[in-house]
């Protein structure tokens, strides 16, 4: 019989769906939503007997497609289309992921997706041994007398990387850089080579041609310093890269309207204050933090200038500033009193 322990299995990554029905869509998006509150990264380990039964990351839905976004998407299947892995390069909250999810989705293959952080190493993406299964066989060759024989299997479990290499699939890997660049040794030789190596494994077992449809996209963030990691230039340089930054004021009130329900005036001033407050302050203020803040003035939406002229209402002056200062927090946390209260300064002053 199978020893119990040995069926519990260590699995990095998602697998994502190519292109099913909408509703399982929302079903995934919604799975992933709750499983990313809970600051649980595709990195985690699930069991199952699958290396590919963990929740699907999906592009957002609805995905807005204003030309800005459809040209720089067109670009990244463009070049997956040239057999080239993509490297997108942004700050922040500019819409990387979403851009990623949706070109790989665009393909048509399946999509497995991973996101880069410290522990990432050879192992999560490309599978290991996940311990030993037991087996007692009893022989009783000749009456009266029986031979016992303990059998162990290793059994092997595989990672994104050797899922997506043999399915044919896009492999989405968000925030690559933050993973230690000697994970990435394995990349050279699919990129180069088209072969996958698995340490680990023996014989024939030992490498995985590369399905032909494989390709691959790589996220990272421009203005990233801590946790980031200098990566190969013999890997960069098998990659092209497109550097995207944030969208037009247009897509970008489309995107904050896809994701709130607010009347097109306040998202409007939303987005104004984030552009104006992402070109003033030191820090990035992303197409996220618009999306935050106006989550926010969503619930917040009573405290208005009530100035009765008969004309909608605007946010409160005060209210926006808490708001923006609320988002932007996080950004100085650690800094001392001083910075926080030049924030908050300069955030009403913008307002
Ligand atoms: N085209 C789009 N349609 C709808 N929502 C979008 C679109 N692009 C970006 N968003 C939304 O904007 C926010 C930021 O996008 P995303 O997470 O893709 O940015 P990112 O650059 O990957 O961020 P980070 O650098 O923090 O990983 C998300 O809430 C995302 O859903």
């Amino acid at each position: 019989m199978a020893d119990d322990s040995s069926r519990k299995r260590k699995v990095r990554g998602r697998k994502i769906r190519s292109d099913r029905s909408r509703k399982e869509s929302r079903q995934a998006k919604k799975k992933l939503a709750r499983k990313s509150s809970n600051g649980t990264s595709s990195s985690s380990a699930q069991s199952g007997d699958g290396p590919l039964s963990a929740p699907e990351a999906v592009a957002p839905d609805p995905f807005i497609e204003t030309d800005a976004v459809a040209s720089l998407r067109s670009r990244i299947t463009g070049w997956l289309e040239a057999e080239k892995p993509v490297h997108l390069i942004g700050p922040t909250g500019c819409g990387k992921t979403a851009l990623a999810l949706s070109a790989a989705a665009e393909r048509g293959r399946p999509v497995v997706w991973i996101n880069g952080d410290e522990s990432v190493d050879t192992a999560a993406l490309v599978g290991a041994n996940a311990g030993g299964e037991r087996y007692k066989e009893t022989d009783q060759f000749v009456g009266g007398v029986s031979k016992k024989t303990e059998v162990v299997r290793e059994r092997w479990v595989d990672n994104p990387l050797s899922v997506a290499v043999r399915e044919g699939a896009t492999l989405v890997y968000n925030e690559f850089s933050r993973s230690d660049p000697s994970a990435h040794n394995v990349l050279l030789s699919v990129f180069e080579e088209g072969v996958l190596e698995r340490p680990g494994k023996r014989g024939e077992d030992r490498t995985i041609d590369v399905h032909p449809e494989f390709r691959a996209i790589f996220t990272s963030n421009d203005v990233e310093y801590a946790g980031v990691h200098r990566q190969q230039d013999a890997l960069l340089d098998r990659f092209v890269g497109v550097h995207i930054d944030y969208y037009d004021e247009e897509t970008e009130r489309e995107i904050v309207k896809s994701h709130v329900d607010l009347s097109d005036e306040d998202i409007a001033a939303i987005v104004a204050k984030t552009r104006t407050l992402r070109d003033e302050l030191d820090l990035v203020v992303g197409t996220r933090a618009a999306i935050t803040a106006a989550k926010g003035l969503a619930v917040f939406d009573g405290q208005r200038n009530g100035d009765g002229d008969g004309e909608p209402d605007e946010f409160d002056d005060e209210l926006l500033t808490d708001v923006f200062m609320d988002v932007l927090a996080p950004k100085i946390a650690g800094e001392g009193p001083e910075d926080v209260s030049q924030l908050r300064t300069q955030i009403a002053e913008s307002v």
